[in-house]
């Protein structure tokens, strides 16, 4: 498995990225030189997959690669990509294999692209998972799309994609986003979407995204919510929906001051929804517990912890 990191300093030349970008290659050679036990076995997976090349590439209302494909190819196909499961974020249509995620990740980039510009914009995706959203920002007309994910099989599930589409200005590194430089204030979009209720200091997250932008970018924040006002914040005792790390689930009003304090403006929600039982589910290429098995079987408005069942906001807010 080879990665072309190269690609992204030749891109971002001449941007404000420039310079960071150029510390990228050096940095992820290291990161993965020590990398996760299992990366060999991903990595042999990537390497696995048949070489096809797509004559139709959808972006834009999905995720989905076609063109020639023999019966045998598809085998290998789908034998690689398998070997890289659990995949939690897509769907993806590659060639005839339908990858049924655990998440209809395309249900919540339906309720986010509505309200977004994206055409030629730099993007970063922070905790982007395998980059299911990278490619759909893409679709939606962003210049370039990089996400950072310190996820080990996520990086690889992303490269088996970017196998395919080598020559698209997406990228994908293994990073934490507290590994990003402060000060960064290059990015005209930043995403964190499922992230802000995993960190255990949310206006830092904040503000560390806030680094990321340039002044006037814009900021779009997914993240659980509960019912209340400004002063209200939930933080679970234990676990969330048998989620271990989950600290704050603020109400909307009070994220919303949260990021007028971090220094945001324009600061406004668009979209609340509840996670459906149809959203988030196990299938078979996801073989683990999903919701359905997190929440009390006698009453879906409550988490088996007898907490609100999990409800999503999407925040938007400019610098
Ligand atoms: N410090 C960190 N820095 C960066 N990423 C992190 C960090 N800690 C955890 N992550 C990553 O954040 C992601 C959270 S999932 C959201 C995925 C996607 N955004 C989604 O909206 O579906 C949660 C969910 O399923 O909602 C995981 O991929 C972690 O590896």
């Amino acid at each position: 498995m080879t990665y072309n990191f190269d690609s992204l300093v030749r891109h971002l030349a001449g941007t404000p990225l420039a310079t960071w970008a150029q510390t990228l290659p050096a940095l992820l050679a290291d990161k993965l030189a020590s990398g996760h036990g299992d990366l060999p076995r991903w990595q042999a997976a990537v390497d696995a997959l048949p070489v096809l090349l797509p004559e139709r590439i959808e972006l834009l209302d999905g995720m989905h690669l076609d063109g020639e494909c023999s019966t045998s190819q598809r085998q290998q196909l789908e034998q690689a990509l398998r070997g890289l499961m659990p995949w939690r974020k897509g769907p993806f249509e590659l060639f005839g294999v339908h990858i049924d995620t655990e998440w209809r990740s395309d249900w919540k980039w339906q309720r986010v692209a509505p309200h977004l510009d994206l055409i030629g914009k730099r993007v970063l995706d922070v905790g982007c998972g395998n980059g299911y959203y990278l490619w759909r920002m893409l679709g939606a007309g962003a210049d370039s799309v990089v996400g950072v994910d310190p996820n080990w099989l996520f990086f690889c599930q992303f490269q088996a994609l970017k196998r395919y589409l080598p020559a698209l200005p997406a990228w994908h590194l293994p990073l934490m986003s507290e590994e990003l430089p402060a000060k960064l204030e290059g990015f005209d979009t930043v995403f964190s979407m499922g992230v802000l209720y995993h960190r255990r200091s949310p206006i830092d997250h904040l503000l560390e995204l806030k680094d990321c932008l340039r002044r006037g970018g814009e900021l779009v924040l997914e993240t659980l919510v509960v019912e209340g006002d400004e002063f209200t914040a939930l933080v679970p005792e234990d676990r969330y929906a048998q989620m271990r790390n989950v600290w704050f689930l603020p109400s909307v009003p009070a994220l919303e001051r949260w990021l007028r304090r971090a220094g945001f403006e324009e600061v406004r929600c668009v979209d609340i929804s509840v996670t459906r039982l149809e959203e988030q589910r196990s299938t078979d290429w996801m073989h683990f517990q999903s919701l359905p098995d997190f929440l009390d079987p006698d009453n879906a408005d409550r988490t088996i912890e007898g907490l609100p069942a999990p409800t999503r906001a999407i925040l938007i807010a400019r610098k």
